[in-house]
């Protein structure tokens, strides 16, 4: 067993970013593996760390001595040794410390310092366990100690002989209930692996106490009768006079499995000291048991069976089985129109994986936003679904996660950091909208879930599938490079209505000129008329993108700014206060110009309120259910919203972003964009890109089922090839027009990009340390010989933008300045990137400058 580990300490700095090395004490040797969190001392503290490695020797380089571990946090450790390995690919090729990435990867509720305890889980047969344990001292022989094992509804997991529990260990726990984990550690040094397994397997609880962030929820917890003979004839033998007694009886005998003690009063109207009387004889068991926090509990999930494929989807679904059978890394990018059926391939696809023992994760972009999804994996998959999401309670989260890592959970459906699921047997990734931006986390690390989900694949033999109508440019031209578009899979009709709704632009500056100046062309307003006659549904979306609800001064043209950032405040309604996004400055909103006095002073508010006005005074009586940022600030509020919409409450669904998305309503036959443009002029390379997306996504909700839909897109720039691509359902007519723009100026993916920025509070400094960064970077460059224009003729090149001053030139009173990294081929600009940074923090030690890298960067302002 090993002696040494190295140690991954929590310290987020790029000097100390390497395993430091520890003994481990000869009582912890059974439990470490490389993913187990642990205390050390570190520079005269203790901090939390994890182990990335295990070896029997110390370093030859390193102290003769060691410190040893000091504690050991979780039984079970909550890191498989392959996510280790991963968050060490995150820290290189996102430039990011290793620490960063092993943080991103496990719940809030663990970050802090824990006491552990140990417990046998409720409901296991206890006399026979000890009998078990027992017999299994006597003789060294006994096999399977069944009764011990079995839990309620699952079979006896088979055990080795060598891993049984110690019998005094079994007697503890029953004596006191629980034991402290280090105590259980000290005496029972050799019995590590049997209570790990015990632990993976549910036979034995870790508790949390209070010491960590998120504890572990009990309740009072009713078990059915163990010796259900002597209940019943309890029950015969029972007084007639005694019926509340009677009945509570026949209530327990008729349990499956353990339900609360608050449960089962509500349902048999009987009095607590009723049920007192009954566990006081024996009959049955009341406890504290420890509560999953299930965020869906009591909530029914219309079952769902898998649907005979059309052909063209049981073409995809057929190569995506046959790859998930091979349990080799594949990858596939399904591009589907809008209704073609591919959330059943995802669901089929996943039921293969689960048949093969394998497990699955479901990546979808802002869960919180479709609900939709959720219901229909739910739906499919029942309880071995866990959802993972940032709109539940992080006790809620904690519990889902920990219900993965026991293996009470075989999919994932969840955002972006889903994707380090703790699964040990992953068949299956897919990724739902893949061209969505909310897959690129903008906090350090700054990964994208898309590249870490090919390369977590690649560890496990299993599949990836990429799934869109619209397929971002990167994606589609690596797929398209694939082996003689191999990777490529496609569906090009939908699966149930006879065809994609046919699209209108109108163009409003015609629609000015005939002297109309509602927000509605007539076109939109005759189809919504249309619509309310014949009793069907519209969604109206308002296209906000880069568009902010600011404060403007008419008269003078002021704006509100932060006084600690390069960026205007933003307008909330609802407190009338106005706030920065960067630093969380607030002010109240002004009645008067503070430049100028005058009193035009204006809030653009979020315009969706303005349409609501402009629907009920145009159609009175009109029912609108208005989809934005006010309005869902409450939990569940999308589900609330999106379920009133499906049961035909509402006529109109309005809302920005969030009512293009994954939404699925029969009743829906018109789709009106109210404002194609405003995301069109932004400064972002992927303006076009975006704009289309949304645009395709939205019209992709009308006419999904029989009825024909309808979509109307209003604009100024009817030209555009984004909006025209997107009248005509062209994805690939965008792309051949896209690539060019980008080939001609450079972009991806025809080159990669790693935005380098710097800030630091005197301009001076900041502007010495960037020109030392941006030199080393060329001197290493013309070292590896990749320092070459982009457009030139070299396999490899390198080019250097900058150092310039940010677009947002101060953030919480730093300056920033940044320099863009554009290369192709293979060149390994991460590591001469991070390899810069050293040199230049080396050249000058505690500057205070600090760098942030961002590698193939989606936000560049
Ligand atoms: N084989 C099938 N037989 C009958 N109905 C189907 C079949 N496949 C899919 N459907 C139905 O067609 C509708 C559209 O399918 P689905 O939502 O899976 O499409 P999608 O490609 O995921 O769409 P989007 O990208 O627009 O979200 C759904 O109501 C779904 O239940
Ligand atoms: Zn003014
Ligand atoms: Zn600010």
């Amino acid at each position: 067993m090993s002696r040494v580990a190295g140690v991954i300490v929590d310290v987020p700095s790029r000097s100390t970013d390497r395993p430091f090395s520890y003994a481990v004490p000869a009582d912890m040797r059974a439990w470490i593996e490389p993913g187990s969190r642990v205390g050390v001392p570190f520079a005269g503290r203790t901090l939390q760390g994890f182990v990335v490695s295990l070896a029997d020797e110390p370093p030859a380089e390193g102290p003769a001595k060691l410190k040893p571990i000091a504690e050991l946090l979780d039984p079970l450790p909550p890191l498989l040794p392959d996510l280790v390995e991963l968050a060490r690919w995150i820290s290189e090729k996102y430039c990011c410390t290793w620490t960063a990435a092993l943080q991103a990867m496990v719940p809030s509720a663990i970050k802090g310092k824990a006491e552990r305890h140990l417990r046998l889980a409720d409901g296991a047969d206890e006399p026979a366990a000890e009998a078990a344990a027992e017999s299994a001292a006597a003789r060294s022989d006994v096999g399977r100690p069944e009764a011990f094992w079995a839990m309620p509804g699952e079979a006896a997991p088979e055990l080795p002989p060598s891993e049984t529990l110690p019998q005094e260990l079994v007697r503890e726990l029953r004596r006191h209930g629980s034991l402290k984990l280090e105590a259980a550690r000290q005496r029972w040094p050799e019995a590590g692996g049997a209570i790990k397994r015990a632990l993976a397997q549910g036979v034995l609880i870790e508790e949390t106490s209070i010491r960590d962030r998120i504890g572990v929820r009990t309740q009072l917890t009713v078990y059915p009768p163990l010796d259900r003979e002597a209940a019943k004839a309890a029950l015969e033998a029972l007084p007639g006079t005694a019926k509340r007694q009677k009945e509570l009886l026949l209530y327990v005998l008729a349990l499956e499995g353990p339900v609360t003690l608050q449960a089962m009063l509500a349902d048999t109207g009987a009095s607590a000291s009723s049920a007192k009387a009954l566990a006081d004889k024996g009959y049955i068991l009341v406890e504290e048991a420890e509560q999953q926090r299930d965020p869906y509990a009591g909530r029914e999930f219309r079952r769902s069976e898998p649907l005979p494929l059309t052909d063209a989807q049981r073409e995809v679904f057929v190569r995506i089985r046959d790859a998930v059978e091979r349990t080799a890394p594949a990858t596939f990018l399904l591009q589907g129109v809008t209704g073609s059926g591919k959330t059943e391939i995802y669901m089929q696809s996943i039921q293969r994986a689960l048949e093969l023992g394998r497990e699955a994760i479901v990546l979808v972009p802002e869960i919180s936003l479709t609900p939709q999804m959720v219901e229909r994996f739910k739906g499919r998959f029942g309880d071995e679904v866990a959802v993972l999401h940032s709109r539940l309670s992080s006790g809620e989260r904690y519990d889902e996660w920990r219900r993965i890592r026991r293996g009470g959970a075989k999919v994932a459906i969840g955002a972006r950091s889903a994707v380090f699921a703790p699964f040990a047997r992953l068949g299956l990734i897919v990724i739902d909208e893949e061209h969505e931006s909310s897959y690129k986390q903008e906090e350090t690390p700054k990964y994208h879930a898309r590249d870490v989900a090919v390369q977590r694949a690649r560890q496990h033999g299993a599949v990836v599938v990429l799934g869109s109508a619209t397929p971002s440019l990167e994606t589609y031209a690596a797929a398209a490079r694939d082996g003689a578009g191999g990777a490529l899979l496609r569906l090009s009709e939908r699966a149930v209505a006879s065809s994609l709704p046919p699209v209108t632009v109108t163009d409003m500056r015609d629609e000015l000129k005939s002297g109309n100046r509602s927000m509605f062309s007539r076109a939109l307003h005759e189809a919504l008329q249309a619509r309310l006659e014949r009793g069907e549904q519209s969604v109206l979306l308002l296209n906000r993108r880069g568009y902010s609800t600011f404060v403007i001064c008419r008269s003078c043209g002021y704006t509100a700014l932060c006084p600690h950032c390069d960026i205007s405040l933003t307008y909330h309604q609802k407190t009338r206060a106005m706030r920065c996004h960067y630093c969380g400055h607030a002010e109240l909103a002004p009645s008067a110009c503070p430049s100028c006095e005058s009193e035009q002073i204006r809030y653009f508010g979020a315009g969706t309120q303005k349409v609501e006005e402009e629907l009920a005074k145009l159609f009175p009586g009109i029912r609108v259910i208005r989809m934005d940022v006010d309005t869902t600030t409450e939990k569940n509020a999308h589900e609330k919203w999106l379920k009133l919409f499906g049961e035909r409450k509402a006529d109109v669904l309005l809302g920005t972003q969030m009512v293009a998305k994954g939404l699925d309503f029969p009743y829906v036959t018109l789709v009106g964009v109210i404002a194609a443009d405003t995301s069109l002029n932004l400064p972002d390379f992927r303006a076009a890109e975006r704009t289309f997306q949304l645009l395709t996504q939205v019209a992709g909700r009308a006419g999904r089922h029989h009825l024909p839909g309808e979509v109307i897109i209003q604009t100024y720039n009817p030209e555009h090839y984004a909006v025209i691509a997107s009248q005509r359902h062209d994805y690939e007519g965008f792309v051949a027009e896209e690539m060019k723009h980008r080939r001609m100026m450079g972009y991806p993916p025809f080159c990669r990009l790693i935005l380098v920025t710097m800030s630091h509070e005197q301009l001076a400094t900041l502007s010495a340390a960037s020109d030392r960064f941006a030199r080393r970077l060329i001197e290493l460059a013309g070292q590896r010989g990749v320092l070459q224009p982009l457009h030139g003729s070299g396999a490899r090149a390198l080019e250097l933008l900058g150092p310039v001053a940010s677009p947002i030139s101060r953030i919480k009173d730093r300056y920033r300045f940044q320099c863009m990294v554009k290369y192709r081929g293979a060149v390994p600009a991460a590591e001469l990137v991070s390899e810069a940074i050293r040199q230049a923090e080396a050249e000058a030690p505690r500057s205070g400058v600090l760098f942030s890298v961002d590698v193939d960067p989606h936000m560049i302002l």
